[in-house]
């Protein structure tokens, strides 16, 4: 019998270095919002209020912690030495587009850490967890190693929770984790459909692939993570992205899809096979049918969705039906408001649509669901798991006034050289990680 299970969701709190280098080509928002001034301390906020507001309403909620920003052992690997304020001063000078690089508050996007498959599809009933290697952008690629330490330090036991190293950080194998791979489902519990999304084949230079953009993710990673988790044939499905969807700037598959439970909510330019992708989704799903709810380029066109983000939404359980997290941006194009509207008004799976503020994190190409992690625990596993990083008032007050304490209101691209930054940095990490209780994850702990 199918045991009960939870979607938990881990968002990352964002860093006090959280700024706009323009460092992703493919994703527009940060190209167009490039060396605009960033308020860390608001950003970080937005994010605590949208983790609170969701814990409030009973969803399981936890927080991943940022990561060391600037990375002064990254600038050392590449040879600036000295004082660490040496390093920075170094970098600044000789290489301010290096230095943005190892100063992106990127970890941000939790959607991006790790792949996770749950127990209950896996071969030895275990929770997989594989961290992903970013390998597409270099400020990405240097995020997997305290991804993974702060998974390991978060799902401790082992006899419940297998944690992989990151696929090798070359391009035939970019993976880009969570944001490429969607589960459908009966219930949580209940063994369910991994849905793995990917940009391009590496090994087949013949095979369809986008043509201005990068495809961030391939077949041959989506097909090892698979492989890793023990994932039987008839609980993973393979899909192309469609090509024209990523040289539009949709840089992941869930800036244009999302699926929870039996739905899946997407736009027909999506996949570059949708009746496959259905087929081979509905042969599979047990326990429930697949409902598809399509968006239509009449309805929405491409670029309105990717400009609002209505996909980034995350689509949650209600007593009554699902609820989709939008972002505000998704009220401001007309297109999209008026599609939300229809949605909730039409007798459909998705009942109710609640709009969240984290203008900060999309100025960057982040919306709701890229802030989060679905880890699906049953409830042996939730009770497994270290609590001191799951949301309640107290927490949420806590780094409230952590985040008062440590974060400036404007960062440029000017300060990142700041070696005070540094050292505000490292302080407020230190003192963060005795608050989530997580033992030493940094390197500068170590
Ligand atoms: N869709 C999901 N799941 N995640 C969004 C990630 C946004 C991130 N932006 C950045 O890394 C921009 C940083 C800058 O330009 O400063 C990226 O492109 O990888």
């Amino acid at each position: 019998m199918a045991k009960h299970a939870v979607e938990a969701n881990f968002d990352g709190l964002v860093g006090p270095s959280h700024n706009y280098a323009g460092l992703s080509w493919g994703n527009v928002a940060s190209r167009s919002n490039v060396r605009a001034v960033s308020n860390p301390r608001e950003a970080a906020l937005q994010g605590l209020a949208k983790m609170k507001r969701l814990a409030d309403r009973g969803y399981v909620q936890g927080v991943l912690p940022p990561h060391e920003r600037p990375h002064v052992a990254t600038l050392r690997a590449l040879g600036f030495d000295g004082s660490d304020s040496d390093v920075l001063r170094a970098a600044a000078e000789q290489s301010p587009a290096i230095l943005a690089a190892v100063s992106s508050a990127s970890a941000m996007w939790t959607a991006n850490a790790a792949t996770v498959s749950p127990s209950a599809d896996t071969s030895d009933s275990r929770v997989h967890f594989t961290p992903a290697n970013l390998s597409a952008k270099f400020h990405r690629s240097i995020e997997h190693a305290v991804t993974g330490r702060a998974l390991k330090a978060i799902f401790t036991d082992e006899s419940r929770f297998a944690h992989h190293p990151a696929l090798p950080s070359v391009s035939q194998f970019g993976d880009e984790g969570a944001a490429n791979h969607t589960r459908l489902c009966g219930g949580y519990g209940e063994p369910g459909v991994e849905l793995f999304v990917y940009g391009k084949v590496a090994f087949n230079e013949q095979a369809p692939a986008p043509r201005l953009y990068p495809a961030r993710q391939t077949l041959e990673a989506s097909q090892a993570v698979a492989r890793l988790h023990g994932l039987k044939d008839s609980r993973a499905v393979f899909a192309q992205q469609n090509p024209e969807a990523i040289d539009a700037g949709v840089f992941h598959n869930d800036v244009i899809a999302v699926g929870n439970g039996n739905t899946l909510f997407y736009h027909e330019l999506a996949f570059l096979d949708e009746e496959q992708v259905l087929a081979d989704i509905r042969s599979r799903l047990t326990g429930a049918e697949l409902e598809a709810v399509r968006v239509s380029s009449d309805q929405v066109p491409l670029e309105d969705a990717v400009a609002s983000y209505l996909f980034n939404s995350q689509l949650l359980n209600t007593p009554d039906g699902m609820m989709l997290a939008v972002p505000g941006e998704c009220r401001e194009i007309a297109s999209v408001s008026g599609y939300l509207d229809e949605l909730v008004a039409n007798a459909g799976p998705i009942t109710s649509v609640e709009v969240f503020d984290v203008k900060q994190s999309m100025r960057n190409g982040g919306g709701p669901a890229c802030l989060r992690l679905r880890v699906v625990l049953d409830d042996d596993e939730l009770k497994a798991m270290h609590h001191g990083v799951l949301l309640n008032d107290a927490l949420y007050e806590r780094l409230t006034t952590w985040v008062e304490a440590h974060y400036r209101e404007e960062l440029s691209q000017e300060d990142l050289g700041d070696p005070m930054l540094l050292e505000e940095v490292r302080k407020a990490l230190d003192e963060l990680t005795g608050i989530l209780g997580l033992g030493s994850v940094y390197d500068f702990q170590l």
